[in-house]
């Protein structure tokens, strides 16, 4: 009963569109990352979930009811700040029931759920502590609790990870995703790190200048970007200029490659940009026979990481990568000339 509905939404502050004419409806128990450049509306837009800023027009509903000018105390909100503004003052188990001491919860159901949710975040007997006793990422799992002290419908969540080193920041990822999946809380998250967004998300919204570009599954975007900004902000692409020649072919550097199904909405003779992901694209020395959807390349810089080796060309002036894995090392080297092969099924058309 919770699906969170936004609608039309549009907020300006003075003459600054923060965020404009969002659509948006999420899924019950849904993981959603807002995912975007900083000043593109991200915390605006979970500001106005929270009930922290009304929308200048628009409406935002949960369970089929409007929320849009109803106070933050009356939404059934938990909200974890990039800061996790804990109360210093405070024990570790007054600041997870804070909420609940000023709903008129008794002493005794505030030290239940206090350690409740303290073995839940794996903080098991730490109530009593003071916050200035604490890691960053302790502070971090008892924001969480506080969050989540009284049940909320929504759990809204503004940068979570950027007080926490690169290492820790991993591990929560992965744990906040499974605290999630476990409680089956409709969970809103606002990051501008796409590993992050691509670890935690059933949904990722991306943004960009006040709108959204691009809604979808991880996979999705990465595979089907809408554009070159989404391409880009989401993993490594190979963008390469070229030119819908006929039915399903582009030509790129004077090589017409097949594209199969994916230059919807194009027509012959538009210029396009061609868009492949590294790990979908295969090198061969110039000297084996030329497989059938290949450009010409030249090798410019070999990398071994182990795991993985990133061979990176340049194609008529333009950087190609490609990242295979040990079994598909086809043995070249810096300078040589390779075919770069682009199987149709990983080729995408975007606009230039
Ligand atoms: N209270 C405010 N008054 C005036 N302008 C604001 C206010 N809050 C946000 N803005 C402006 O609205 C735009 C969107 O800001 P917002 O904080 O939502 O972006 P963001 O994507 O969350 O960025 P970041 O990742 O840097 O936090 C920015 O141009 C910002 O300067």
């Amino acid at each position: 009963m919770t699906g969170l509905a936004i609608s039309g939404v549009t907020k300006k502050f003075g003459n600054i569109t923060a965020v404009e004419d969002v659509n948006l409806t999420f899924k019950d128990g849904e993981m959603v990352c807002f995912l975007g450049p900083s000043g593109c509306g991200k915390t605006t837009l979970l500001r106005m979930i929270a009930g922290l800023e009304e929308p200048t027009s628009g409406s935002i509903t949960m369970g089929g009811r409007d929320m849009t000018h109803v106070p933050v105390h009356q939404r059934e909100i938990g909200m974890v700040f990039q800061s996790f503004a804990l109360f210093p003052h405070l024990t570790v188990g007054e600041n997870i029931t804070y909420s609940m001491r000023i709903r008129g919860h008794s002493r005794s159901e505030r030290e239940d759920r206090a350690r409740e949710l303290l073995d839940m975040m794996h903080l098991p007997g730490m109530a009593d502590r003071r916050i200035s006793q604490l890691s960053g990422g302790q502070r971090q799992r008892v924001a969480i609790a506080r969050a989540l002290a009284l049940n909320p419908q929504v759990f809204l969540l503004d940068e979570p990870m950027s007080a926490l080193d690169a290492n820790l920041r991993e591990a929560m990822q992965i744990e906040l995703r499974k605290l999630q999946q476990e409680l089956g809380i409709t969970t809103v998250v606002v990051t501008h790190d796409q590993t992050e967004a691509m670890t935690m998300a059933d949904t990722i919204v991306v943004m960009g200048k006040a709108k959204v570009l691009q809604s979808g599954s991880p996979m999705e975007i990465y595979k089907k970007p809408v554009d070159r900004f989404v391409a880009d902000f989401i993993g490594t692409s190979n963008l390469l200029p070229a030119r819908m020649s006929g039915e399903g072919t582009a030509e790129v550097s004077g090589t017409s490659l097949n594209i199969g199904t994916n230059a919807h909405g194009f027509a012959k003779g538009d210029e396009v940009v061609l868009m492949t992901r590294p790990e979908e694209v295969f090198v061969r020395p110039a000297s084996a026979e030329r497989p059938a959807n290949a450009v010409t390349g030249r090798v410019t810089f070999v990398r071994d990481i182990g795991a993985t080796i990133e061979i990176l060309c340049d194609c008529d002036g333009h950087e190609v990568i490609s990242v295979l894995t040990p079994k598909d090392w086809p043995e070249v080297e810096i300078g040589q000339e390779v075919h770069i092969e682009m199987p149709k099924d990983a080729c995408s058309v975007l606009a230039p």
